[in-house]
């Protein structure tokens, strides 16, 4: 035992990463569809003096690295994307609607409710802020609290960090003493565990915030995720918090079941390999954080709490493949409490799931092999019973389970593909609305070195931009032979993108009066935004905003 300060607060690592240092993408050019993350500033001084909306933000690849640097340069040909697989079905043109263009409604939907889901916040909460942390709100469905995972009652709050503005996860463990500093240190080797199915883990520290002594570990906030206990064995009342998703009943696919089994053992061998145990897997403590994903989500708790149980490394990891075991067995029979009657519950396996399931559970639950047997096949014994020889075990589901992952991959670049197409064109739009139609601007604009024209007529309707404005009525305000307004996004779209690429395709661009015919290149009205756009630049210098 050591002496400990119960007014102090520990934490699990006083080190952070300097606040102050400089935000490297403050130089990004939100208007260069083109600019590379490569030429992003990186100090702050550089990045106060660049100007965000020019061609090359950090002016480091001028006339030394590239000839004819400042001269007019055209994309290549952006408007002839090709679709990365997988390819759409063939649909005919008037069967495509706005879905084709853009991030698919489901998926927007569920980022949108992630974001809304993580911005909540409570007024007038009583709830004090902690540390750096703020705007705390329960995440507890139930003020029923079971003290018997880690022998405090525990809740859980999601909080926004001064420090960085990020949402974490607070975990709470009530009435927690710490009786040895080392305890809480034992929580480092887990903040290097950069597992995807394992619930990031960022600090701990105790507090006396909640007017009593609280251990407080600070991990990953994943919104609108649910345990596989509140997924498989609750019904109804969580449904408002979840928005709509139903908890699951019924028989669950075999398919889902390798999944989890696949994400789990691919933590445990993340977890093993740091020489440390999981030491808690059970249903509550497995989170959903979205389709079939799971994390596991009460590590490093149980170092601290049980810091001085006295098990053995070989014997907590052991006892992490046994529960892993009993964790799938539940959900499997559709019942917290299927491992107290394990022959019942191996019977239904083995109607339910005909495949190497019940093998694979029974492999689980299983003793260790008792010491002196043989423990390699070629040795003609059992196997010894650690991560890696169940992860040899499973691999054709892992064949099968990384498939899925790969086509799930697709499907998402995509559909980033697609919305980047998106990001470019908005950019673009941003551009032609700062220049249209600002006469206001006639006599502000400053006269270019070496310029022959006159500043003031290129703003006004009848001067040299004029025809950006006339590009505008021939995309958004077309109208048909009847008169009819046309809303055809297609040719909004493939305008646009002829521009942002500089199309050498021509046009013929109509006056508002019908008298007169310009004939312009996509490439003429590119190099026409962009020096428009620049003048209007170099006119918010000149009068100091
Ligand atoms: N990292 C996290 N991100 C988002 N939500 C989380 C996170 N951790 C927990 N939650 C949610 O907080 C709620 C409480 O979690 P907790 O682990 O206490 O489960 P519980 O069902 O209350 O279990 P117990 O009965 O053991 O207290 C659950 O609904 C869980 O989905």
């Amino acid at each position: 035992m050591y002496p400990v300060n119960r007014n102090e607060s520990f934490r699990a690592d006083r080190y952070k990463v300097d606040p102050n240092a400089p935000a490297s993408v403050l130089g990004y050019d939100p208007f260069n569809s083109s600019a590379n993350i490569s030429s992003i500033a990186t100090s702050g001084h550089q990045a106060s003096s660049i100007n965000p909306y020019a061609q090359d933000p950090t002016g480091l690849s001028g006339a030394s690295y590239y000839q004819n640097a400042n001269a007019f340069q055209s994309s290549p040909s952006y408007h002839l994307y090709w679709p990365i697989g997988p390819q759409p079905t063939n649909l005919l043109a008037y069967q495509r609607t706005a879905h084709d263009f853009f991030i698919p409604d489901s998926l927007r939907e569920d980022l949108q409710k992630k974001s809304e889901v993580a911005r909540q916040v409570i007024p007038n909460s009583s709830l004090p802020p902690i540390e750096q942390y703020h705007s705390l709100v329960c995440l507890d469905t139930s003020q029923h609290k079971n003290q018997s995972l880690f022998g405090y009652p525990s809740w859980v709050y999601k909080a926004v960090s001064g420090k960085d503005g990020n949402t974490y996860t607070l975990r709470r463990l009530e009435n927690f003493r710490l009786t040895n500093e080392n305890a809480i240190r034992s929580v480092q080797p887990w903040k290097r565990i950069l597992s995807g199915s394992v619930v990031t883990i960022h600090d701990a520290f105790t507090t006396r915030a909640f007017g009593d002594s609280s251990l407080i570990l600070v991990t990953d906030y994943h919104p609108c995720s649910k345990s596989l206990a509140e997924e498989y064995f609750k019904n109804s009342p969580m449904q408002s918090r979840f928005h709509g998703r139903q908890a699951a009943s019924g028989h669950i696919p075999e398919q889902v079941l390798w999944g989890y089994l696949v994400q789990i053992a691919s933590a445990l061998k993340a977890i093993h390999g740091m020489g440390l145990a999981a030491r808690l897997i059970t249903p509550s403590k497995v989170l959903l954080t979205s389709k079939n994903r799971v994390r596991l989500n009460a590590c490093a708790i149980m170092d601290v709490v049980q810091f001085d149980s006295g098990r053995s490394l070989p014997e907590l990891q052991a006892d992490d493949l046994a529960q892993l075991g009993r964790l799938i067995l539940c959900i499997a029979n559709n019942s917290p409490t299927a491992h107290l009657n394990q022959q019942k519950s191996m019977d239904h396996i083995t109607r339910a799931y005909p495949g190497r399931m019940k093998e694979c559970i029974k492999w689980l639950l299983d003793p260790q092999p008792s010491p002196g047997t043989p423990t390699s096949p070629t040795a003609g014994g059992p196997i010894q019973k650690d991560i890696d020889n169940f992860l040899a075990g499973l691999t054709d589901q892992f064949a099968s389970v990384f498939d899925s992952t790969l086509h799930a991959e697709d499907t998402l670049t995509n559909t980033l593909g697609r919305e980047l197409e998106s990001s470019r064109l908005v950019r673009l739009l941003v551009k032609l609305n700062f220049i249209n139609e600002r006469p206001e601007l006639d006599a502000s604009i400053p006269i270019p070195s070496g310029s022959t024209s006159n500043p003031s007529s290129s703003w006004a309707e009848t001067g040299e931009r004029y025809y950006l404005k006339l590009f505008r009525d021939y995309v958004f305000h077309q109208v048909d032979a009847n008169g009819h307004p046309v809303t055809n996004l297609a040719h909004v779209l493939d305008c646009l993108n002829k521009l942002d690429a500089g199309s050498e395709e021509k046009i013929a661009l109509i006056s508002r009066d019908e008298q007169n015919v310009l004939v312009v290149s996509y490439r003429e009205l590119k190099r026409g935004v962009e020096s428009a756009f620049q003048d209007l630049i170099k006119a918010g210098r000149g009068s100091g905003r």
